[in-house]
Parts: structure tokens; sequence; C-alpha cells
């Protein structure tokens, strides 16, 4: 195995434990069922990714089990063997730099959409903030070698979701830490569900699209704590 570089030493035990705890948030929101779903993270400047072991259940996993791979889904440091989805990770990566984080799940009712092949339509405000648009189906692939992670990129460049429903498999979402991917994972399942509920009792219509526009940018760009007064904890 190749050494990895002391100078990201400390950015791959930060990213070993960032990686690690966020899977319990898939446990905590419901997404994963028994060691379905895995959670990797770019490390910064480096062609070399952290990524969750294969097959491990969640309550044993540790930062020290988590396993560093090349951007071509080669082990370089770990005991254990990476994640089934490991070279799908890598090739989102590779195809799109501004990804820092790629996370998968078969969340229940993100997979039903995946499972009829049907995008989620951009039917409520929730959806048009985090995802501002549908949320897209990409091809069926089989699980191993590049071709889900072609998928991935292939219908999320240029597309404001971070999240795809892969055809008859599940979610894949991507952020620009680990911590966002996991968001978009955890908004994926919730605006499926309530979509599929609302969906239920008729018709559910996509809204308009200058109102999906207004709700993505106001989200993205004005919500929450922003500015240097936040930084500085100004609370008026
Ligand atoms: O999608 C699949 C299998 O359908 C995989 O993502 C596994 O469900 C999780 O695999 P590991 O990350 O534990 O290898």
């Amino acid at each position: 195995m190749t050494a990895i570089p002391a100078h990201h030493a400390d950015t791959v035990a930060r990213l070993r434990r960032e990686v690690c705890a966020l899977h319990a948030e898939l446990i905590r929101w419901n997404l994963v069922t028994w060691t379905s779903g895995n959670i990797s993270a770019r490390v910064p400047g480096a062609d070399l990714m952290v990524i969750k072991p294969s097959g491990v259940t969640y309550d044993d996993l540790t930062p020290e089990s988590m396993v560093v791979c090349d951007l071509h889904g080669t082990p370089v440091e770990g005991a254990h063997a990476p994640s089934s989805d490991t070279d799908a990770h890598a090739y989102v990566y590779r195809a799109m730099p501004e990804v820092g984080a790629v996370v998968h799940t078969h969340s229940t009712y993100a997979t039903a959409w995946a499972a009829r092949g049907e995008p989620i339509p951009c039917a409520i405000t929730a959806m048009a903030d985090e995802f501002g648009a549908d949320i897209p189906v990409g091809p069926f692939a089989l699980i191993g070698g590049d071709d889900i992670g072609k998928g991935i990129a292939a219908t999320l460049a240029g597309h404001r979701s971070p999240a795809v429903l892969m055809r008859g498999h599940g979610v894949f979402t991507i952020g620009r830490d680990a911590k966002a991917a996991v968001k978009a994972a955890v908004m994926c399942e919730d605006v499926a569900r309530t979509v599929h509920l609302a969906r239920e009792h008729g018709p559910v219509d996509r809204l308009p699209q200058h109102h999906i526009d207004a709700l993505y940018d106001r989200y993205q760009n004005v919500y929450g704590q922003r500015g240097p007064r936040q930084e500085e904890g100004a609370d008026s």
C-alpha cells in the first residue's frame, strides 16, 4: 500500500472521525437497514477519500475501521475491505471536482420512487429549498465497477439537485462535505415520503418554476446564519 503523505495525516484522521460519526445520522433518520448505506469524504488536496468498510454493522464502526482509498478505489490505508460502492464514490470524485462527499442509502420512500424509475416532482417548498428541481432518476447499474458512478455524474452534472435516485437501487447524494451530503439524503427521504403520501389522495402539481427558483435562491443564499455579525456572535 502507498503511504499517505505526512502533510495529509491530520486531515485524514479528522475525516476518519467525521465519516465514522456521520453514519450514526443514517440510523437516527432511519435511512438504512442493517449495513445498507455508506458515506465517504474526499481528502482535500489529495487524490484520496475516506470511506466506510464493507458489511460492518454501524455499531461496530470506528474511526480506525474507515478505509482510505485512492480515487480509483484502491485501498491505501486500513485493515478492512472498503464499501462495495467504493468505485462509484471514486468515479464521482474524479468526474466532479467540486464534490467533497458522497452518501448512499436505500431509504424506503426514496427507493420506492427509484424502483418505479420516477423522478420526485418538485411540489413542496422544502424540496425547492434543498433540491431546486425535481429529484432525478439515474440509470440502473450493477454494483461494482464504474457504472454507478458514471450514472450519478451524468445525471447530477449541471443539475441543482444533490440527490439522484438510481433506478432499481437507491439514493446517492453529493455535497461540499460529508454533513451536507448526509443532510441531502435526510431531506431526500423526507420529501419522497411527503410527495408519496400526497399522491395517495390525488394528483400533485409541480410548483411553478419561478417559485422554485425564488425558494432555491433564498434557501441557498439567505436562509440561516450568515455573515460577520453571526460569526462574531451578535444576536440582534
Ligand atoms: O447498495 C448496496 C447493495 O445493494 C450496498 O451499498 C450495500 O448495501 C452496502 O454495502 P457496503 O457499503 O457495506 O459494502
